[in-house]
């Protein structure tokens, strides 16, 4: 059995005429699911921003190594909190010297003594509190602060409260943003063993189509899609193959397929994917491919294709394709929904990297009108309110080939498949652009 066949068969209900979102989301987890033999590389951390860790990288000691100062001021017994001050509350202590940060202070101290210490200095031996030196007042070799607003332990940080020698600091299959790269560095760190970045080549196919520079014709559209997927395909970290604008003959269509699947990890194509009659595209798909064609129940983006490319060289194998409709919008929005959280998957992100775009509540600004039955993705702009959730404004133009309110949007308002219309007033889910677009 062909391995779409065998997805196919294992997914209750699977009709691909009349595919729920949903179902193509359960549909794709079996197809992009990654290699198990995946090798790992080291690569300097700066050029690791974006991409997949290959492996668990273990804290081989505690960070902070040592208790150390939150604060510049003194440090002390917290104990002493607890000893009759004078009648102001005060607390008058013998200052033993300064702690510096960067080398422990290897002066003497005694159990009644403070020690003038900087923010992440070690914390002298005995020593657990720090008063912030504003509160104090330095009379001669004493210092006195009112004891009543500090507890034993404050302003001291303790070793290993960042991370605990021994644990995971770093999980394989995380996507490492600026954060992990400053986790890594805190660890000494100068390489991290990443995967391999997933190579995607994509192209466009039309005859009613023009390449960018080219001279505009009648009947004919500059070729938008290219740009928008390379787009999209970049800010995924992905190594991008550009193939260009293939026309609509099936042996120059079938030749790029091929040296597609000879390239590239996977392949996004657009347009051809639906029934149109001087469309090659799905023909030569089916021919070369093990191919699904289908029909979503959504808007927008109702046909898509779906396949293996088999390969021989360099080695036996397939690219998954990604065949998008068309329309401009209909490319992106099918790209969000399906293609983005399918390559990330086959990236080996791992379950938290995969869950990075979490859909947001906001307030519909007016009513939208919306059928049950299919899943909308409707562009809008979301404001943030003080002290309530954000409002969303539905663009007015909605058109599947409205490219400028996708530029105006940041994000799109999902309204779920069972969804009916939505009065002005009321909440809906958004699939917020930032980090994906
Ligand atoms: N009888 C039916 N007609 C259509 C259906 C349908 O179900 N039954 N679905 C409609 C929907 S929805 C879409 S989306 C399109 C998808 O068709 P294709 O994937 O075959 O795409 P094309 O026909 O090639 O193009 C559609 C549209 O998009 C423009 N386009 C295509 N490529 C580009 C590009 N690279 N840059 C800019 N614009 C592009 C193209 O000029 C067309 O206007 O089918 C509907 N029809
Ligand atoms: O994919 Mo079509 O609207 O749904 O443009």
């Amino acid at each position: 059995m062909s391995r779409i066949a065998e997805i196919a068969a294992a997914l209750a209900g699977y009709d691909p005429k009349a595919l729920s979102v949903e179902g193509v989301l359960a549909f794709l987890e079996q197809l992009a699911a990654p290699p198990s033999d995946m090798p790992c590389e080291d690569v300097p951390l700066r050029d690791a921003l974006g991409r997949v860790l290959g492996r668990d990288i273990v804290s081989p000691f505690n960070v902070p190594p040592h208790d150390n100062s939150a604060m510049d001021g003194f440090a002390f017994d917290g104990a002493l909190l607890e000893r009759a001050s004078d009648s102001n509350g005060d607390l008058r202590l013998r200052i033993a010297g300064t702690a510096l940060a960067g080398a422990a202070w290897r002066g003497e101290a005694g159990a009644q003594d403070a020690v003038k210490i900087m923010t992440g200095a070690v914390m002298p031996a005995g020593m657990d509190t720090v008063i912030p030196q504003e509160f104090c007042t330095v009379e001669g070799a004493q210092v006195r602060f009112p004891a009543m607003a500090l507890r034993r332990g404050d302003n001291r940080r303790l070793a290993g409260e960042d991370l605990q020698a021994g644990r995971a600091a770093l999980c394989q299959g995380d996507r490492l943003g600026p954060a992990a790269l400053g986790l890594a560095a805190s660890l000494g760190l100068t390489t991290l063993p990443l995967l391999p970045r997933l190579r995607v080549a994509y192209f466009s196919t039309g005859d009613e189509i023009l390449n960018a520079g080219e001279a505009p014709r009648e009947g004919a559209v500059y070729d938008s899609n290219r740009y928008t997927v390379f787009g999209l395909l970049a800010r995924l970290g992905c190594e991008v193959v550009d193939l260009g604008l293939v026309r609509d003959d099936p042996a120059t269509l079938a030749a790029t397929l091929q040296r597609a699947a000879r390239e590239a990890d996977a392949i996004v194509t657009s347009g051809g994917v639906s029934v149109g009659e001087a469309d090659h595209t799905r023909a030569v798909m089916q021919r070369l491919g093990d191919m699904a064609f289908w029909r979503i129940a959504m808007r927008p983006g109702r046909p898509m294709a779906v396949g293996l490319i088999p390969r021989s060289e360099p080695a036996d194998g397939h690219a998954v394709l990604f065949g998008l409709p068309g329309n401009p919008v209909a490319v992106m929005v099918t790209f969000l929904a399906f293609v983005r959280p399918a390559l990330l998957q086959r990236m080996g992100c791992n379950a938290r990297a995969r869950a990075s775009a979490p859909l947001l509540r906001a307030i519909s600004a007016t009513a939208i009108r919306k059928k049950p039955g299919r899943t909308e993705y409707q562009r809008g702009f979301v404001s943030a309110r003080p002290g309530a959730l954000p409002d969303v404004r539905i663009a007015g133009n909605q058109g599947s080939g409205v490219l400028s309110s996708m530029v105006e949007a940041n994000g799109l308002v999902v309204l779920h498949h069972g969804q009916g219309n939505v009065a002005a007033g009321e909440q809906v889910d958004v699939m917020m652009f930032d980090g994906a677009l």
